[in-house]
């Protein structure tokens, strides 16, 4: 269970500011999906978030600085999923999974049964039982991306960072993992933080949207709120239609003008 606000954060590389003017309070168990265009900030934001890139202004987690915390603590607070991660190839499956018990064992000591039954249980979430004994560079990328997740659940954090956690995922495993993501939100109290390219999964997933634009914070609140047809228009340069389907979901498509 983490709470998680931002106050006037701005994410930057030295003096070159990428995302500025981010203010939001979300509370345990909540959904917040960051999108916008291609470079608007998106990554970099949830990078700043994390602790890799710089900021400015307040990053509070259940109301403490996240810079008070010691790195360790941080690790248990905070997992992350790289948008693109540069994997220790000759590992297993296994072994990379238990990686992310790492934050939770004393200075050298090994890991204890109940770690490895967490990792087996993140192995199966994620439907990679079959390859547990499989080395990294010998997976399909929708495989690997779900090796990943299995790291970031195995990590048990109250916090989850996702930068694109869809991509080269096949329909089915996409939304398997939104959904598996959606229960450790619902039931662990979980609370996460999403970059999503795909406007229908963040409408259907996040319960606030946080939009940016050439970095600056262009829109935010829930999906219906955010998601309207002028709003993507004038921010992605896009025609799309808003619909939404019997059980109320919205879905962004995007449409052409008849031929001819
Ligand atoms: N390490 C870096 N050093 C300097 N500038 C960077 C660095 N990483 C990213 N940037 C710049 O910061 C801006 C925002 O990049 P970022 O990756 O956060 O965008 P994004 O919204 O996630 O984009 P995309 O949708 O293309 O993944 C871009 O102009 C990018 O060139």
């Amino acid at each position: 269970m983490t709470a998680l606000s931002l106050h006037d954060v701005s994410a930057r590389y030295g003096s070159r500011v990428v995302a500025s003017g981010v203010d939001v309070d979300l509370p345990a168990g909540s959904w917040l999906a960051i999108i916008g265009p291609n470079g608007a900030g998106k990554s970099s934001l949830l990078k700043a978030i994390l602790g890799a890139v710089e900021h400015d202004g307040e990053i509070l987690l259940d109301e403490r600085p996240a810079s008070a915390l010691s790195a360790r603590a941080r690790a248990r607070a905070i997992a992350y999923a790289p948008q693109n991660p540069q994997l220790p190839d000759r590992l297993t499956v296994t072994d990379y999974v238990l990686l992310g018990r790492t934050p939770h064992l004393a200075p050298l000591a090994r890991e204890r049964r109940a770690d490895l039954a967490v990792v087996e249980q993140s192995l199966h979430r994620l439907d990679l039982t079959g390859l547990a004994g499989r080395a990294l560079h010998t997976l399909s990328g929708g495989e690997r991306q779900r090796a990943v997740l299995a790291r970031v659940l195995a990590q048990q954090a109250g916090l989850l960072l996702l930068d694109e956690p869809t991509t080269g995922l096949d329909i089915g495993h996409a939304q398997a993992l939104l959904e598996l993501v959606d229960r450790l939100r619902a039931e662990d109290g979980a609370t996460v933080v999403s970059t999503l390219h795909d406007l229908t999964l963040s409408a259907q997933y996040a319960d606030r949207v946080l939009l940016l634009h050439g970095g600056e914070v262009v829109g935010y609140g829930t999906p219906e709120e955010v998601l309207t047809r002028e709003t993507v228009a004038r921010h992605y340069a896009a025609e799309v239609e808003i619909l939404k389907t019997d059980n109320g979901n919205l879905v962004v498509t995007p449409t052409r003008a008849p031929r001819g």
